[in-house]
């Protein structure tokens, strides 16, 4: 999610192809290199930076004067920020103050897509970080998983995302991990209605409920319900292997997690499941409610091709919004900190 996007800082036509190619040749390759090692070890590292990746300003800490986004509520559940760091202490080792976080963010956004089955799509680079984070935007202006259609839509319209754009950009909840306090309210009170969304497909509303009981009720502890395994033909299987009292974080060790039947069909799955009612977040369900993004819907859920392209297309799109480049911002020593 988190396009948390401020105004147009410069002109992405600044950017480059092959930015870093005399500067930093390798830059690519060692965030590759890191990505595979980790995702090896941690396969839910490729959600989280995909997901970290299609916002481009959270990664500051809070420090004096400075308020951060990762704190503002939408964001708190973002990971993978040590990854990030992990991957600029290797090209510090290499090319010290040359390669910027948002750059890095970009591309290891864009390689997380190839490690979960995703289609490769060409970036420029050249991005420089910027000096401040937007935790009042952060806040207020991202899309919530509650919103309605309209709301998605125009949210998505002002940042110049049309409908088949924006049904494709969801199709990144494709893979990854997703908290029951973003979803428990259409199991138990949809609407204030004390009974559950009535869109929610039957059978799956019970193994939801099984996944977030009342023990995982907003304000308690997080539970889960992996987004891939949901989409997964055999939904029970796949759940089966979360222990409901296991914790959702993907940083800890003993998930089990199954990304093979996603890899083969990143993205169609996703569409298939909201055909069936069996969308988690209201915002994925609500993609079929009207006429103008259930056609995408279906024509993504039976055309990989398609939905490949356009995916491909709508992220490079994504990356080139709000960018910053010289001779605005900075090159950040570490990402979580701007330097002075
Ligand atoms: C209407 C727009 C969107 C909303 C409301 C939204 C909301 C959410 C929420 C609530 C989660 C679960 C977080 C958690 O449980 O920790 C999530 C996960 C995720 N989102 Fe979105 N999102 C949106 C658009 C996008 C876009 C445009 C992308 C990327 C192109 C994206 C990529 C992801 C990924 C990969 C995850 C899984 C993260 C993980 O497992 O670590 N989302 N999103």
């Amino acid at each position: 999610m988190l396009m948390s996007i401020v105004e147009d800082f410069g002109n992405f036509s600044l950017l480059e192809y092959d930015y870093y190619r005399e500067s930093c040749p390798q830059a690519e390759q060692i965030i590759r290199a890191v990505l595979q090692r980790q995702y090896e070890v941690r396969p839910n590292v490729a959600p989280a930076l995909l997901r970290l990746g299609c916002d481009a300003s959270v990664l500051l800490d809070p420090d004096e004067g400075i308020e951060s986004e990762k704190e503002s509520p939408p964001n708190e559940t973002l990971k993978g920020f040590e990854v990030i760091d992990l991957i600029k202490s290797a090209l510090e080792e290499v090319c010290p103050g040359v390669v910027s976080c948002a750059d890095i963010i970009v591309l290891a956004a864009r390689d997380c897509v190839i490690l979960a089955g995703g289609p490769f799509y060409p970036l420029y680079t050249g991005r420089k970080d910027s000096t401040l984070a937007y935790k009042e935007v952060a806040t207020n202006e991202l899309p919530s998983p509650h919103d309605d259609l309209p709301k998605t839509l125009a949210l998505f319209a002002s940042r110049g995302f049309n409908e088949r754009e924006t049904v494709s950009l969801l199709g990144a909840h494709s893979i990854g991990m997703i908290h029951c306090k973003f979803f428990y309210n259409r199991l138990f009170n949809f609407s204030g209605t004390e009974a559950p969304d009535p869109s929610l497909d039957l059978d799956f509303l019970n193994i939801m409920r099984m996944k977030c009981n009342n023990t995982n009720k907003p304000s308690g502890s997080l539970s889960s319900t992996s987004l891939s395994s949901s989409f997964a033909a055999s939904p029970t299987s796949n759940f089966d292997a979360l222990s409901p009292t296991s914790s959702p974080s993907p940083e800890e060790p003993g998930m089990e997690m199954d990304y093979e039947g996603v890899k083969e069909n990143f993205g169609t799955l996703y569409y298939r499941s909201l055909l069936q009612g069996r969308g988690i977040l209201h915002v994925d369900q609500q993609l079929t409610v009207r006429e103008e993004t259930a056609d995408w819907v279906r024509a993504y859920s039976s055309d990989a091709s398609l939905f490949r392209r356009d995916f491909a297309t709508v992220m490079m799109k994504l990356s080139n919004l709000r960018v910053l480049t010289a001779p605005m911002g900075q090159v950040r020593l570490k990402c979580s900190k701007v330097a002075y």
